[in-house]
């Protein structure tokens, strides 16, 4: 499954349209807390799929019946540019497990680049829920091969929720390729092309730079 935000009439489309807009994404503050806006609403949306038990809770009054999560989700984020989105994920999913992955462009001669994967840090996996989330999603590299040291090293997850805010065609089949069928994408918008560096086309530009300064 493929949902894509800027399908539907939302207040998404307001953020997605400020996180590209090449004045607005100057106030670096301001594209943080949209990245981080996305995120909380995103994981409202995802909160839709995942399994509630009934739980009585003892009001000042009375006692009322409600709902809470079966069991906690782990919110896995690619450093950098995944950090604000992750934060409006936890600000929704407030007693996740959270796993971080480091994950880099070592460029070659040319365009040509490789992503390296470094640091890890994860819990178990296996059998529970995994939300990985990484605003860009361009040749989906980055975000596949976080996937799979996840994987390899802690579990296998019984449900994957794949999350990106500017994604691009070629990322899109990449991850139904490679992740395939246990996986759900839920992506901000979908552009057309990918520049011979890999930038996405229209896309917002680079992502980790805007939220936190270039980098050497
Ligand atoms: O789909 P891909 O082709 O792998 O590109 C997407 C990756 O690029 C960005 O990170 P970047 O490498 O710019 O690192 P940064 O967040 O530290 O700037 C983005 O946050 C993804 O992780
Ligand atoms: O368009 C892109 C591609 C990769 N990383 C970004 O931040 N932007
Ligand atoms: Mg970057």
């Amino acid at each position: 499954m493929v949902r894509e935000f800027q399908k539907e009439n939302s207040i998404i489309n307001t953020y997605l349209n400020e996180i590209r807009d090449n004045t607005i994404q100057k106030d670096r503050m301001r594209f943080r807390a949209n990245l981080k806006r996305i995120g909380s609403l995103m994981a409202y949306e995802i909160s839709k799929k995942l399994d509630f038990s009934e739980r009585e809770v003892i009001t000042p009054l009375g006692k009322a019946s409600g709902f809470d999560l079966k069991s906690q989700p782990i919110l896995g984020t690619v450093l950098r540019a995944g950090l604000p989105l992750h934060e409006g994920f936890l600000s929704v999913f407030d007693k996740a497990d959270n796993a971080f992955i480091s994950a880099y462009r070592k460029h070659h001669s040319g365009d040509e680049f490789e992503v390296e994967v470094e640091y890890v840090s994860c819990p178990d996996i296996e059998n529970r829920t995994l939300i990985l989330v990484d605003p860009m999603l361009a040749t989906g590299r980055s975000m596949y091969l976080s996937y799979q040291s996840l994987v390899k090293q802690f579990g296998k997850p019984a449900k994957t929720y794949i999350v990106s805010v500017i994604a691009s065609n070629e990322g899109v089949e990449y991850i139904k390729e490679k992740i395939g069928k246990n996986a759900e994408l839920y992506m901000g918008a979908i552009d057309e092309e990918l520049t011979a560096q890999a930038y996405i086309v229209p896309g917002l530009g680079d992502a980790g730079d805007l939220a936190y300064g270039e980098k050497e």
